[in-house]
């Protein structure tokens, strides 16, 4: 069974549409020039929810090869949630990826795996592939509880989630000390956690389904270590923040089979 490495940019709270345009005219000029191809790896720009309707215009004007998410979605349906975004209102924009329970709103926002799991069934319920996200604090890894930490999150993070939709959605292990700190996890590193991630999907559903499953890493991922990262079995793509601001880093991530 091969997997197709997804490589997705998660802009975080940066550029606004004006200058989202002109990233997303700039990635597809970056991909062509690298001569990119889909067969070998999935791109994706993740922007702002009020960027979203701007990044698809262009997309779809200009036939460009890049799939779009949000960074998060609504665990309700619609009605009085005040600054909450829909599934609807997304699948509606022709988003096929919402990155749900993101450390930072795990953090900052206090969602739960209980949150999180509801928010990736939302997504999943509107068409969309979740993303979703898991990792382990510094004090975790410095306890050497990482692999459980995280296996624990997931396992909570898919309750209720049948296998065949397991099969298509998408992991992503993040941990937190790597994030945004130039610190980036080993290959090694990144690699026990995935494979970890994949063997508990398959005690949890099937073997078929493990191996079916998509499992990004990210935190700190650059064109200087991509590479070396994606060369890892368990490691089926990235998930990047800083290094997707710039058109031509990002390009030389979703190309790192080129290197
Ligand atoms: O959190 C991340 C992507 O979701 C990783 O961010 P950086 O690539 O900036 O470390």
């Amino acid at each position: 069974m091969s997997r197709t490495p997804i490589m997705a940019g998660n802009w975080k709270m940066n550029l606004d549409h004006v200058a989202a345009t002109s990233l997303v005219q700039d990635l597809g000029e970056a991909l062509k020039a690298a001569g990119y191809d889909s067969a070998k790896s999935e791109a994706v720009v993740i922007p702002p929810f009020t960027d979203i309707r701007t990044v698809a215009t262009l997309i779809d004007a200009d036939k460009l090869p890049i799939a779009y998410g949000a960074q998060d979605i609504s665990a309700h349906d619609d009605g009085a949630y005040t600054g909450e975004v829909s599934g609807t209102m997304l699948s509606k924009l022709g988003c096929s990826y919402v990155v749900v329970g993101h450390s930072e709103r795990r953090e900052y926002h206090n969602e739960s795996d209980e949150l999180v799991n509801a928010k990736a069934k939302k997504a999943i319920e509107n068409g969309m592939t979740p993303i979703i996200c898991c990792g382990e604090a510094l004090e975790v890894r410095k306890a050497g509880k990482h692999v459980e930490h995280t296996v624990g999150q997931i396992k909570a993070d898919l309750d209720g989630i049948p296998a065949e939709q397991v099969a298509k959605l998408v992991i992503a292990y993040e941990p937190i000390w790597a994030i945004g700190t130039g610190e980036t996890a080993t290959a090694d590193d990144a690699q026990e956690v995935c494979q970890a991630i994949r063997e508990a999907v398959k005690e949890l559903y099937d073997a078929p389904t493990a191996e079916a499953v998509r499992i990004q890493y990210g935190g700190s991922v650059k064109p200087a270590n991509v590479a070396e990262i994606m060369a890892k079995p368990d490691v089926d793509g990235a998930l990047v923040g800083g290094a997707s601001l710039k058109a031509g880093d990002f390009s030389k991530i979703v190309t790192f089979y080129e290197a």
